[in-house]
């Protein structure tokens, strides 16, 4: 088996930045690596997650309960992982990955009153135990607080049409800031790895999450 490294934070909070950078230093240094981002908008099998976050099933993401917006996003990814890179991986490849089964526990727990546990369980044995996804040797939560994922939201396009309109995520606020505090809870509940991307007032630079990330992996992996 390899090895598979996740990318996770909130929406803007540069997990694609960074899962790039993290994908270039590892190939830098001779590893075997791929990088994998979900969901895999080039696919066919992404299609309901498409359909949901344009809003077909309704326009506030609560209209589409966190079991069947997790189903969804589970084919996506089962899909990914016996298409592209299964097998890499199985032949001991290292996997970064942006966003993962760690997105639907901090976007789609978020949906549960109170506590998740139980929604947890039913997922983790649904996407690793049932579907047989690998479980994440090592996840990286980007703490970006919404206020500055806001600001590097607002001039971006939409992954899947390419212009401004955002998702149903993207445009509720609220459910933006109840999934960045979903994600802080669940990232200390599972033993996530937080990396702070702002410090006195702004955003760290590229460069500077980049160096902390690699650091830590580098401590983590000696
Ligand atoms: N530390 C940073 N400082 C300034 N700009 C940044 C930083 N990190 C990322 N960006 C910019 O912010 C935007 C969002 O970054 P990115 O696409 O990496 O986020 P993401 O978490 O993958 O987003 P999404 O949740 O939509 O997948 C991009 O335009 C990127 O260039
Ligand atoms: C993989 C995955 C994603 N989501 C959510 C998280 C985002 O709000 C959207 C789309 O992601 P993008 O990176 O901004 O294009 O979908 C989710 O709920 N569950 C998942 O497994």
């Amino acid at each position: 088996m390899g090895r598979l490294i996740v990318i996770e934070g909130v929406d803007s909070s540069g997990k694609e930045t960074q899962a790039k950078l993290l994908y270039e230093a590892l190939k830098k240094k001779g590893s075997q690596v791929q990088l994998v981002s979900f969901p895999d908008y080039e696919s066919d099998f992404c299609l309901p997650v498409k359909r949901y976050l344009a809003g077909d099933l309704g326009e506030n993401p609560g209209d589409v309960n966190a079991y069947a917006a997790s189903a969804f996003y589970a084919i996506d990814r089962y899909a990914s992982f016996k298409m592209k890179w299964g097998a890499f991986y199985e032949e001991g490849g290292t996997i970064v990955c942006d966003r993962y089964v760690t997105s639907n526990i901090v976007h789609q727990a978020m949906k549960i009153d109170g506590d998740k546990t139980e929604f947890i369980d039913w997922l983790c044995d649904f996407e690793y135990g049932r579907l047989g996804l690998p479980v994440p040797d090592t996840v990286i939560f980007l703490d970006m607080p919404p206020q500055y994922a806001k600001m590097l939201m607002a001039n971006r396009k939409n992954k899947i049409t390419g212009e401004a309109q955002k998702d149903i995520h993207e445009k509720n606020e609220t459910y933006l800031k109840a999934a960045y505090e979903n994600a802080l809870h669940v990232c200390g509940h599972l033993g996530w790895n937080r990396v702070c991307c702002a410090e006195n007032g702004k955003i760290k630079e590229i460069t500077e999450i980049h160096s902390e990330i690699v650091s830590f992996l580098e401590k983590k992996l000696k």
